[in-house]
């Protein structure tokens, strides 16, 4: 595999405590890789360490075959890693439309934002955003009247906006209904067409929806990576969840 992000030997390490213990991850183009593990094995920090937001003590990153490491946020984002949170961050008060156009790459502060000309080609290509988050027909309703789903939806819009061509997503079903949860899967579908996806998720029903290859984490460690099947029938993966969380062994 010839990877778009490349994780070597990664260590973070937070006032003495190892979060992450020397991971080695590769993303090829237009994959999707689905992280999974216990509560503080070190997923959450493994996305922020790649976009600049967890110092890394040692190890190495790698995007397009150059070196991302310790780089800032700032910088991580304009070379094309976007990164959705947990929790939804959008402006309430203004529509759908309005928030994808403030995203767009290139937009300088709300009201210059909004008050650009807005161009055919930008209006098309909020479309083009809206219609791939399933939201096109709500492109004038105010957010705050949109469901958690759909506003998670939208928020995964604005990263397409900066047109990442790494899209790395935390718990992007948290709090959804089924039927969020399964169009969101879809959603991902559509985004790894053109782009590389890593997801954080629990939703063991979602990770087979959308699943290529999972990886398992662990105390900060990589206990095991491959297909869905491969890592439900892997003893270390059930006695880790074993009492935990389940995880949904059957097929
Ligand atoms: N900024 C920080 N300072 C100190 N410790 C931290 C910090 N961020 C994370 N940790 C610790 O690092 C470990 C890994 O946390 P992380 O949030 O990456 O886990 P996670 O796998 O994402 O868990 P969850 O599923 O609960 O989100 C946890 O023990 C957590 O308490």
């Amino acid at each position: 595999m010839n990877p778009i992000l490349s994780v070597q030997d990664l260590r973070v390490v937070f006032a003495g405590f190892q979060a992450l213990k020397g991971i080695d991850l590769e993303v090829g183009k237009r994959e999707i890789v689905t992280i999974i593990g216990p509560n503080g094995a070190g997923k959450s920090t493994l996305l922020d360490a790649i976009v600049g937001k967890s110092p890394v003590a040692s190890g190495h990153i790698y995007y397009r075959g150059k070196e991302i490491t310790n780089k800032s946020r700032y910088e991580v984002a304009r070379m094309g890693i976007g990164r959705k949170f947990q929790n939804p961050n959008v402006y309430n008060e203004l529509t759908v439309f309005e928030n994808i156009l403030l995203a767009l790459k290139g937009a300088h502060g709300v009201v210059a934002a909004i008050r650009a000309k807005l161009t055919r080609v930008k209006k098309a290509r909020i479309e083009a955003i809206l219609e791939r988050i399933g939201l096109l027909e709500k492109a004038y309703t105010k957010v705050s009247s949109l469901s958690h789903g759909q506003k998670q939806w939208v928020e995964i819009g604005m990263v397409l906006a900066q047109d990442p061509t790494v899209v790395l997503l935390d718990e992007p079903t948290a709090g959804m209904t089924s039927d969020e949860t399964h169009l969101t899967g879809e959603i991902i579908k559509s985004i790894a067409e053109d782009r590389s996806v890593i997801v954080i998720e629990h939703d063991m029903e979602f990770v087979k929806q959308i699943a290529q290859r999972l990886v398992v984490l662990h105390q900060g460690e990589k206990l095991i990576e491959g297909s869905v099947q491969e890592v439900q029938n892997n003893a270390k993966v059930i006695e880790v969840y074993l009492g935990r969380e389940r995880i949904d062994v059957a097929a």
